[in-house]
């Protein structure tokens, strides 16, 4: 199977790809992974969605509700960042905007004067670095190779630092089997207990969110869409019944039910 994810080679992005897909290619954007497997050229993407420090990716939330495409799997996986480097003579330390955050404590704790530059993906910080000696990279440490060395390892700012990735495919691949969904709700209406209605739809009928999400409409200031994940399969009941009621909060707007799936945790 062909896969497309974050590039080049040697992202996180692309080891989580690996569990998935012997066949991976790349793009430089998430929005380029998502409408590449839109337009049927894969049929599988990897792209990240949410980290245990930084929060969620807003690109890939927005490329999921502009885009149509299914979630077939979620793959857990921890994230260990060093710095690599041809010396510890460096000025600038090149990653992607993620990896810089998720270590801006130790970045500023250690590196006070050096200038941070944000780039498509870990891998390509780590490029920069081996064709420029003033140019460190964060990344994960088998992207050192021969010609860089590893300044410092475990650098993120907690010790325990997770990204959740999606697998999405075609829409045609939407499966109602697993034991989590995810769902875009955009209910093109503003009253007072919109949300709370929508919240009921899941409590009243037992379901646990995992995560919800907020993210302007683009329309207007203030217009909002939600991102809903919870832990039930879209084959039950009580899911068709809980989403029953969201399409009917949502009349106004839309509803995307982007499938269920089962988590994988992958170690490396
Ligand atoms: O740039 C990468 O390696 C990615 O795959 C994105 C990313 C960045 C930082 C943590 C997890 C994923």
């Amino acid at each position: 199977m062909k896969a497309v994810t974050l590039g080049p080679a040697g992202t996180y992005s692309h080891r989580a790809a690996r569990a998935v897909a012997d066949d991976v290619e790349f793009r430089e954007s998430v929005t380029a992974i998502v409408d590449a497997v839109a337009d049927g050229d894969y049929a599988r993407g990897v792209v990240p969605i949410e980290n245990s420090i930084e929060g969620s990716v807003t690109e890939t939330l927005d490329a999921l509700s502009n885009r149509e495409v299914a979630v077939t799997q979620e793959i857990v996986t921890p994230i260990r960042h060093a710095l690599l480097a041809q010396s510890g003579n460096f000025e600038t330390v090149a990653s992607h905007s993620q990896a810089l955050a998720q270590c801006r404590s130790y970045l500023e704790a250690e590196y006070p004067d050096v200038s941070l530059e944000a780039v498509a993906s870990t891998a390509r910080g780590v490029e920069r670095a081996r064709n420029d000696p003033t140019v460190a990279g964060i990344g994960h440490p088998d992207n050192a190779g021969d010609d860089l060395q590893i300044i410092a390892e475990d650098i993120q700012d907690r010790k325990s630092n997770a990204t959740r990735f999606f697998v999405v495919a075609p829409m045609s691949e939407r499966s109602d089997a697993g034991g989590k969904s995810s769902v875009v709700v955009y209910p093109n209406a503003n009253y007072p207990g919109l949300l709370l209605e929508l919240l009921e739809a899941f409590a009243e009928r037992d379901i646990n969110l995992s995560r919800i999400e907020s993210r302007p409409s683009g329309d207007r200031l203030g217009d909002y869409l939600f991102h809903l994940d919870f832990e039930a399969g879209l084959y039950e009941d009580r899911a068709q019944e809980a989403l029953e009621d969201v399409e009917e909060i949502a009349r106004k707007g839309w509803v995307r039910r982007l499938g269920s799936y089962d988590t994988r945790h992958v170690l490396y």
